[in-house]
């Protein structure tokens, strides 16, 4: 069976994937921290609170990436393309869930998926995916008259704003009504903006305490208004995603996936 790897093992999402990669009994062969990390040596599944798994963890580097077919990174941007850097060496798949990503950082993203298999998604959970679909339906019967905005929420210790999620429903909602979402965004108001220009499509970003992550289109008309929301209530949603991208992409040649492929939603209208 397909074995799996783990960058950032200590992360928030890296501990949500090891407690659910135990949960499913998924082969678990590798689980790394930053090199020279305390946590070095330290169980995996006892950090990760689930019980010992008697997988410590290890510093990264080539010869931890040889010991598992498929590696999922949840880190940050420059941590992770290293991370790519070692995957495309070794010839091993990945899974990438980091947001933030510039465009020269996605462009190495591209060009590493010309050489290996890659999923990116910024959301991996099932319900955002099928949103991502629903707000094009809306966007199409109310995006000509309703004003449209996204509103995220996220814990405190986020990094980047808006979300990728965020972006994503935004590029999803302007392809449906032939907008370009780097002409029409507007991601912050202060002061006197002047009255609201319908064609954009607006941002606004909540972080606080120990929001897991919540995400709502608002298409706002006179006289109505519709809400299309998801809110993730653990983050095993989202490694239960990346781990059944991970086994997905074992049989996938090499390129550049989308959560919707994995899930079969791609070509839903
Ligand atoms: N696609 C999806 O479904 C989801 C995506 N995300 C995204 O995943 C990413 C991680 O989120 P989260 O788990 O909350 O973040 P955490 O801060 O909890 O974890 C980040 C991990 O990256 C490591 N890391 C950070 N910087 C470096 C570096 N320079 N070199 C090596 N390792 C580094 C950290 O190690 P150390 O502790 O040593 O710093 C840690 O292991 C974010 O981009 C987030 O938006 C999150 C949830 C779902
Ligand atoms: O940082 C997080 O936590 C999350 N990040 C992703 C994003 O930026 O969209 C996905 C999820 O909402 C959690």
């Amino acid at each position: 069976m397909t074995s799996i790897g783990i960058f950032g093992a200590n992360g928030r999402m890296g501990r949500a994937l090891v407690t659910v990669a135990k949960e499913q009994q998924l082969p678990l062969t590798a689980a790394t921290v930053r090199a020279g990390s305390d946590l070095a040596g330290t169980d995996a599944g006892e950090l990760a609170g689930c019980g010992k798994l008697q997988l410590p963890l290890t510093e990264t580097s080539l010869a931890e990436v040889e010991k598992a077919d498929i590696w999922v990174d949840f880190t940050m941007p420059e941590a992770m393309l290293a991370h790519l850097q070692l995957a495309v060496a070794a010839k091993k798949a990945m899974v990438i869930g980091v947001t933030g990503l510039t465009d020269t950082q996605y462009a190495e993203v591209q060009a590493a998926s010309r050489i290996i298999p890659i999923v990116w998604a910024p959301n991996m959970s099932v319900g955002v995916n099928l949103l991502l679909h629903l707000v094009q339906t809306a966007a199409r019967v109310m995006g000509q008259t309703a004003d449209i905005e996204i509103i995220e929420a996220h814990h405190r210790f986020k990094k980047d704003a808006p979300s990728g999620t965020a972006l994503a429903i935004g590029n999803s909602i302007a392809k449906a009504i032939g907008r370009d979402l780097s002409q029409c965004a507007v991601y912050g108001r202060e002061g006197i903006t002047g009255e609201r220009d319908q064609q954009t499509i607006g941002f606004a970003t909540v972080r606080g305490g120990d929001i897991i992550g919540d995400h709502t289109a608002l298409f706002a008309d006179l006289g109505e208004r519709l809400e299309i929301s998801h809110k993730a209530s653990n983050r095993n949603t989202f490694a239960q995603g990346a781990l059944r991208a991970a086994l997905w992409l074992k049989n996938q040649q090499v390129g550049l996936y989308s959560m919707q492929q994995v899930l079969g939603l791609a070509d839903l209208t």
